[in-house]
């Protein structure tokens, strides 16, 4: 088991049957730890991007699914399971595009469904979110290692990387999985500097990935999007390395809005693509990236910055994910293996092995 001491950033806190959260929206100015003590403050936190990430929300709503468990039990021990099938359902509808959130519920409702009725369920369903907290932290720490030996197979472009949004440990169970792969290839020596897209208009890049980096003592360097190409192409950068919400059974990777861009950046100067994610982000039920729901979030999140009102008044378009086909798609790095140029033929081979670690 991975003890969460060893891992120096974290974003979720599991201790004393509470759940804690860092309130990742007052990063990097604050580290303000929020207690959620009941399910509707945990829906509230995901959908207001308190927590966030694609398997940090599945982490969490896998917990919101244990104090759901204790406050139903609580008010009405005859008839919790079917009380929390509410609290199951407002989980799930939290954010729409990361699967991870679907995949985590679907895992405990299955142990909801196994318990004895008048079972107090509170226990054994922190336990098993537990679990799941602790196997992801093992997933990244193992896609580190096998995403540092993809990247030093071909540094022909030079020694930094880059990467867009945040795939961190604030982003999942702790360590990351793009930022794994880049803490583990720092680690290994095998890299120089980080090249970090702000990643409008959350700025996950700017306000926590430059933040994590910082914390590690990894060179960073800061650059608006839109510098991403001129950087690629002045810099000696051989990998972008990037997260994932949802992977399709074709391998069209939906990931933070700007991925796609970056993608077709990439290949023009032949840096490599790597998406770094746990099986628990792939979703063999979609067929390609165009049946993925791409969530639109407020038109205030473009429209203003620091809560201060730039945009003029004009129709808003706020997509905040995006979808990369699989043909852009140099490597997928998963706890049960890499692939190279991901199809629905490896993937589904992928799929039907047992994880490594
Ligand atoms: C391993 S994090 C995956 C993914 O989640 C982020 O989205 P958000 O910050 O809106 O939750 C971003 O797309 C990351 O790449």
């Amino acid at each position: 088991m991975t003890p969460d001491s060893t891992l120096k950033v974290k974003a979720i806190d599991w201790r004393e049957e509470e759940l804690y959260l860092l309130d990742q929206r007052l990063l990097p100015q604050q580290e303000v730890w929020v207690k959620c003590n009941r399910v509707e403050e945990v829906v509230e936190a995901i959908k207001a991007m308190l927590v966030r990430g694609a398997p940090a929300i599945g982490i969490t709503a896998a917990y919101g699914v244990a104090l759901a468990a204790r406050q139903r039990f609580a008010e009405q021990p005859q008839s919790w399971k079917e009380a929390i099938q509410e609290d199951l359902a407002a989980l799930e509808a939290s954010r729409p595009t990361a699967v991870n959130l679907a995949w985590a519920l679907k895992q405990m409702r299955r142990q909801v469904d196994a318990l004895k009725s008048d079972q107090n369920p509170f226990a054994p369903l922190a336990a098993f979110a537990r679990a799941i907290h602790q196997a992801d932290q093992e997933a990244n720490l193992l896609m580190g290692k096998l995403g540092a030996e993809v990247l030093a197979s071909n540094q022909d472009h030079g020694r930094d990387v880059m990467t867009h949004c945040n795939a961190g440990a604030l982003a999942t169970g702790g360590y990351g999985t793009a930022l794994g792969v880049i803490r583990a290839a720092w680690d290994k020596k095998l890299i120089e500097r980080v090249h970090v897209n702000e990643t409008r208009p959350w700025l996950q890049g700017s306000r926590l990935t430059a933040w994590e980096l910082e914390k590690e003592g990894i060179p960073a360097l800061l650059h608006v999007d839109s510098a991403a190409a001129h950087q690629l192409k002045t810099h000696p950068i051989s990998w972008v390395v990037v997260g994932a919400d949802r992977i399709t059974a074709n391998g069209d990777v939906a990931n933070k809005i700007g991925t796609y861009q970056l993608a077709i950046q990439a290949l023009h100067h032949g840096a490599g693509l790597m998406v770094v994610a746990p099986t628990s982000t792939i979703d063999m039920e979609l067929e390609t990236g165009d049946e993925i729901t791409l969530e639109e979030r407020d038109a205030d999140e473009v429209l203003c910055v620091a809560d201060q009102r730039i945009g003029a008044e004009v129709a808003v378009a706020n997509p905040v994910f995006d979808v990369t086909p699989a043909d852009l798609v140099d490597y997928l790095v998963t706890e049960k293996g890499v692939i190279h140029r991901p199809d629905k033929e490896q993937l589904e081979k992928l799929m039907s092995r047992k994880s490594m670690h």
